[in-house]
């Protein structure tokens, strides 16, 4: 298996523009199985997840091609109902086709999703409201057997809490419903509005998206259409993470300021300056960052859980004490027992990571254990003296493009062998 080599440190300069959305993709993928004709899609990130959606489109009967980033994907010849568990294993959004399998074939089989392991991750919402929308569906040695002999039929849903997942797989298995669905503490994430979007230019009727409460008239029936991924907002928040620790100046472009504002606050208290425009910001680091005194990661718009561990990374280096409280998942914190290795001051008690800044990393072997805890090795590696050697990298290649190509572009001193 290959590995990153980092000989850092390194400053980081020019510019870099930010691939689309993973974690809007997917989704949208899953989304193209409702409509009549082909849908293509603009800005796909080259990721082995969206190999894996493409897999698994190609399973469902779906005729699919891919260009560079563009993705054309004709589902009028799709005519399976079932996922096998080896692609439901590779990834958490394998979950999202449900809502779009039993919508358009009034059945669906299909198994546990696998993503990234940051402590328990149910699908009891997703589960419960699609019962809720006349969705029989029955648990059975970890496969999931799915029907709805009546069709699918709008209703109201609370979420306990809002999952950007159940909110998506409803949203989708509303689209086509009998009748109106209410889906109320929904998630605000911005992928969510880009699946709206995407929908809504596909002929459905969502309102609300990005608020709290999303509602969806069910139509009879979709039709494909061309549309832009989103940019994705973490990868954004990665090479701002990777330019502060550097005390680089860099630019960050084809991006959606709006979209970064929960990580910017945060940065800037570490002494970072931003110029913001439409579509791009810039970024200058100090010689050596302050602290922050507290990051909890929250819901959108709060901080973003997926900004944690490269924002962790970040603070190791800062001057004082940096607190972070994860409250969106139990367990993800498997990078800090990494950063440990290349000389980081960590304690970790439950939810709780208090970063005691250092002076200096130094560069050793470590591993991802995860696709964000892999990016903090690689902030941190940039920073670190000497070589950083990364392995695990299959997980970083589910959520960035090009990686060490784009961070060499910019300077730094980085090979995969
Ligand atoms: C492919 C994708 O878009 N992944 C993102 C998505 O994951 P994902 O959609 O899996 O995240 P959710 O918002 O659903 O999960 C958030 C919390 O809700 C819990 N939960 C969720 C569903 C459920 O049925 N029951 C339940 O208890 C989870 O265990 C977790 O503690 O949102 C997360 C939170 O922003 C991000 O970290 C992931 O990058
Ligand atoms: C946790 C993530 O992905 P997934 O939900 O696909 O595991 C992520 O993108 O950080």
């Amino acid at each position: 298996m290959s590995e990153l080599f980092i000989q850092g440190p390194n400053k980081l300069s020019g510019e870099i523009c930010i691939h689309g959305a993973k974690n809007s993709t997917l989704p949208l993928m899953a989304a193209s199985l409702l409509c009549d004709n082909e849908c293509i899609l603009h800005n796909c990130p080259v990721l082995s997840d969206v190999d894996t959606s493409l897999k698994i489109l190609r399973y469902l009967g779906c005729r699919v091609q891919r260009s560079g980033n563009d993705v054309a994907i004709d589902p009028s010849s799709a005519d399976q109902c079932k996922i096998p568990d080896s692609l439901m294993r590779e990834m958490r959004s394998s979950i999202i086709f449900l809502g779009a399998i039993v919508s358009r074939m009034g059945k669906a089989e299909l198994s546990f999703p696998g993503g990234c392991e940051l402590g328990p991750r149910p699908i009891d919402l997703h589960l419960l409201a699609l019962r809720k929308m006349g969705v029989i569906i029955e648990e059975d040695h970890g496969c999931l057997k799915c029907s709805a002999p009546d069709g699918v039929k709008g209703t109201c849903i609370n979420l306990s809490f809002p999952s950007v997942g159940a909110t998506e797989n409803i949203m989708i298995a509303a689209s086509c419903a009998k009748g109106t669905t209410i889906i109320t503490n929904a998630a605000r994430e911005p992928e969510i509005w880009d699946l709206a979007d995407f929908l809504n230019s596909c002929g459905a009727k969502i309102y609300g998206a990005g608020e709290s409460t999303v509602v969806i008239e069910g139509v009879k029936s979709l039709s494909g259409c061309e549309h832009r991924v989103i940019p994705d907002r973490i990868a954004a928040s990665t090479f701002l993470a990777a330019a502060a620790i550097t005390g680089s100046t860099l630019t960050v472009s084809q991006i959606i300021p709006e979209h970064i504002a929960p990580v910017i606050p945060i940065l800037e208290e570490c002494g970072c300056h931003f110029d913001i425009s439409k579509s791009s910001m810039k970024i200058t680091a100090p010689k050596r960052l302050g602290r922050v005194k507290s990051v909890r990661t929250m819901p959108y718009p709060g901080f973003p859980t997926d900004a944690q561990a490269p924002v962790m990374a970040m603070t190791t280096l800062s001057d004082g004490t940096s607190v972070f409280i994860e409250t969106i998942f139990e367990s993800r914190y498997k990078h800090v027992g990494e950063l440990l290795r290349l000389g980081a001051n960590i304690k970790v008690e439950g939810r709780v990571a208090i970063v005691e800044g250092v002076s200096r990393l130094s560069g050793a072997p470590v591993e991802a254990a995860d696709l964000r805890g892999g990016a903090a090795l690689v902030v941190a590696g940039l920073a670190a003296q000497g070589v950083t050697q990364i392995s695990g990298l299959k997980h970083l290649d589910r959520g960035y493009e090009s990686l060490e190509k784009s961070l060499a572009s910019l300077g730094a001193d980085i090979k995969r062998i």
